[in-house]
């Protein structure tokens, strides 16, 4: 059993490891938030609102974008987080060499072939993205644009479901507020 130092230490090297690889990235929105924002705030949803504490989830949810957006490997987070953080942040990468198309369809797709721990991040994932949405609009979009990304979003959330309820039911009230149930 690890202790709670050994724990507190492998969060703040996966805290640090995120920024460090995020670094000269920026969120879409007009001010250009720094976009470490987000994979923090995504971990930040599993532990103040939906009470998760399970490590190998909150680190995955911290580097769920570094494969996805820079030049991450899966071999350097195996190195360092080990097989199972591997495994869960190839299961919420998605391949950037496809077109974006294929990339949404395979995202609803592979939603329902996930484990509970991926679905976990990819939930919490999806509530940040939206929330966000509905903060401000991502510079260069159009509303038909963000009205698309909540429908496809619904999409990959109902092949989700039946995973956390409070997750579900604060994804389920955006929803509703966009008269999509
Ligand atoms: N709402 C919002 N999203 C922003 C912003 N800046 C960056 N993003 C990122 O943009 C992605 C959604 O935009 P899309 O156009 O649909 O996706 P794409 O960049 O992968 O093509 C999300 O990626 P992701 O986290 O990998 O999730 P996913 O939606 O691709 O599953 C989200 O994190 C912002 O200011 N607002
Ligand atoms: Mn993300």
């Amino acid at each position: 059993m690890a202790s709670m130092g050994e724990i507190l230490k492998l969060y703040t090297k996966c805290m640090n490891f995120a920024a460090v690889k995020h670094k000269d990235q920026r969120r879409k929105d007009q001010d250009g938030t720094p976009y470490i924002n987000h994979p923090i705030g995504v971990a930040f949803i599993l532990t103040e609102e939906a009470g998760i504490y399970d490590v190998p989830v909150l680190l995955a949810s911290i580097l769920h974008d570094t494969v996805e957006d820079t030049d991450t490997t899966f071999d350097e987070i195996e190195q360092h987080f080990g097989s199972h953080v591997r495994k869960l942040v190839e299961e919420v990468t998605d391949d950037k060499a496809l077109p974006r198309d294929v990339r949404k369809s395979k995202q609803v797709e592979n939603a329902a072939k996930s484990s509970y721990e991926a679905r976990l991040v990819k939930l919490a994932d999806k509530l940040y993205n939206l929330r966000d949405l509905q903060r401000c609009l991502p510079v260069g979009w159009t509303e038909k644009r963000r009205e698309e990304y909540y429908k496809w979003a619904k999409e990959v959330v109902d092949n989700l479901r039946g995973t956390n309820a409070i997750l579900e039911g604060a994804l389920d009230e955006i929803f509703r507020s966009e008269h999509l149930i």
